[in-house]
């Protein structure tokens, strides 16, 4: 490629002005959990690798973590067989969870593998139970109304919640300047699978590794109000009373709690971003105020 005087002179300018905003990121580690529409254009999925590999080429530690909700559902519905969600998670049978497992272990992720190292990267792709990366438990889902007397226990089946994340061979991979591509899948005391929420995955991976940021990237704006303004910088309790009046329901459950624990354990900066806007991770770096729902440790009492 060559570049007429005038671009390249506007080339060194642009990534002369980048510069403070790396350096306040080199060394770091920020987790991104990639997935929705981001992942479905052919262009936004470039630019996401693209940002990806250059992070990696000026010194950041990206880990990116991936879902794969609609692959799944889409397999699940060529093979006619039913899908529920309770508090934003797919209630996971024997059968689902081999689904699960192929989609997210198989082809979602060697999907991104292929297209980070296809723009230069070195991406290694892993599920949990690659050297017990995320060993997890079957996760408890209760529910109670003003009429019950004690919660009721519901049973989703196969799915699980992250109880350790195996931080030497991540560290180990990121000093060899591997990216890693993680799937949610988690392995019990027993070796049986569990089917991770995404976000949750992520959030764990980031607190583990005492992140400098985590990226929930997602098909929306942010943590939208019912008039659909992008809320930011929110407290556990205004969090705890949106959930209570419906504001937040479904898939945005578990980005928000994974979000305040995160910070809660450690994480600097949790941001709920846009992945349908084009280069969404860089600009989220170059930006002060960032783009979409920032949740800090300030926000979180
Ligand atoms: N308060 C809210 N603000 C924004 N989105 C919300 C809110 N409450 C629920 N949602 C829903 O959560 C969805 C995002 O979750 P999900 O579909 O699971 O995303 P992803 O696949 O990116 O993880 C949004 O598309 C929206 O339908
Ligand atoms: C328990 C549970 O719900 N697991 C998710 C795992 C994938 C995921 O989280 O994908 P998205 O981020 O694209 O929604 C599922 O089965 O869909």
């Amino acid at each position: 490629m060559t570049l007429s005087h005038e671009a390249a002179t506007r080339f060194a300018q642009i990534l002369s002005e980048a510069l403070p905003y790396i350096r306040r990121f080199v060394g770091k580690t920020l987790v991104i959990k990639y997935g929705g529409n981001a992942m479905e254009s052919d262009e936004l999925k470039t630019g996401f690798a693209r940002d990806i590999v250059m992070m990696k080429a000026v010194g950041i530690n990206p880990v990116v973590v991936h879902g794969g909700g609609p692959q799944i559902g889409d397999l699940l519905k060529r093979l006619n067989i039913e899908s529920n969600f309770i508090d934003g998670m797919r209630v996971t049978d024997s059968q689902t969870m081999d689904v699960v497992e192929m989609v997210l272990g198989g082809q979602v992720n060697k999907d991104i593998v292929n297209l980070i190292n296809h723009h230069g990267g070195k991406a290694i792709g892993l599920t949990g139970k690659d050297a017990h990366l995320i060993r997890a438990r079957k996760l408890q889902v209760t529910r109670q109304t003003p009429e019950m007397t004690k919660p009721e226990i519901i049973d989703i089946g196969q799915v699980g919640e992250v109880s350790s994340v195996n931080t030497e061979l991540l560290n180990m991979l990121v000093r060899g300047d591997f990216i890693p591509v993680i799937a949610p899948i988690g392995v019990g005391e027993a070796g049986e699978s569990y089917n991770i929420n995404a976000d949750l995955v992520a959030g764990k991976v980031a607190e583990a590794l005492r992140a400098e940021k985590l990226m929930l990237l997602t098909n929306i704006a942010g943590l939208m109000d019912k008039q659909g303004k992008v809320l930011t910088g929110l407290s556990t309790t205004q969090v705890d009373e949106l959930i209570a009046d419906g504001t937040i329901y479904g898939g945005m459950l578990p980005k928000i709690r994974c979000a305040l624990e995160a910070v809660q354990g450690g994480v600097t900066s949790a941001h709920i971003i846009d992945g349908r806007v084009p280069h969404a991770v860089m600009l989220e770096i170059f930006t002060d105020t960032g783009v979409g729902t920032l949740i800090t440790n300030r926000s979180s009492s």
